[in-house]
């Protein structure tokens, strides 16, 4: 008999050029292009993982950061069971445009209680050594804004990128075991009780 799975989504928001795709693939392919092209609307992957003893199938949506194709991106985000709010280390202005993707995504996936919803942030291009953005200020703000927990990747040399993955999913389990849940997908059962039904559209 098949062991269950659970289907979480979490969804990659930042400015364009931090490397959301870049982390996807690196988590999920474990490859890295150093001329990616921008990503326009939206792309999914699912990776298979365990975490503390629980098998889960992590649905990674990677969205289009640039300002062009807002809209193409943002009917995407319901449903996100975490939300990765990315910048990169060496680009100051996209540390300083975390609050307006916090609120993009809080408005747009029409979450009631931002407080208690599961974010995690990631400093990227770790391996770059001219960073604009130290660690310092970057807690700082994780802790001034909900107490997200923060990681320090590079997609490119895969510092701390499936840590960081596997701490979405701790988070989401956190907040699922408090607030009772969720799809099997195995039997495509579905607990009413869930509070965030994962979507599976697609354009
Ligand atoms: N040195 C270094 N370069 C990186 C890293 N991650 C991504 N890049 C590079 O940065 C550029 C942009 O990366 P993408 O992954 O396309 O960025 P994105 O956030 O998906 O951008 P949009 O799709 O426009 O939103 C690419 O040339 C990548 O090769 C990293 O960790 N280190
Ligand atoms: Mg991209």
């Amino acid at each position: 008999m098949m062991s269950k799975s659970t289907l979480l989504k979490v969804i990659l928001l930042g400015d364009g050029g931090v490397g959301k795709s870049s982390l996807m693939n690196r988590y999920v392919t474990n490859k890295f292009d150093s001329h990616l092209f921008h990503t326009i609307g939206v792309e999914f992957l699912n990776k298979e993982l365990e975490v503390d003893g629980r098998r889960v199938t992590l649905q990674i949506w990677d969205t289009a950061g640039q300002e062009r194709f807002r809209s193409l991106r943002t009917p995407f985000y319901r449903g996100s069971d975490c939300c990765l709010l990315t910048f990169s280390l060496d680009d100051g202005q996209s540390f300083q445009n975390l609050a307006n993707w916090k609120k993009e995504f809080t408005y747009y996936a029409d979450i009631k209680d931002p407080d208690s919803f599961p974010f995690v942030v990631l400093g990227n291009k770790l391996d770059i050594p001219e960073r604009q953005v130290s660690g310092e200020d970057a807690r700082k703000w994780c802790r001034e804004n909900g107490g997200h927990p923060y990681f320090e990747t590079s997609a490119k040399d895969a510092t701390n990128v499936a840590s960081a993955f596997e701490e979405a999913v701790r988070r989401i389990q956190a907040t699922d075991d408090r607030d009772g849940h969720l799809i099997n997908t195995d039997t495509n059962t579905v607990d009413l009780q869930r509070k965030s039904q994962p979507q599976h559209s697609c354009c």
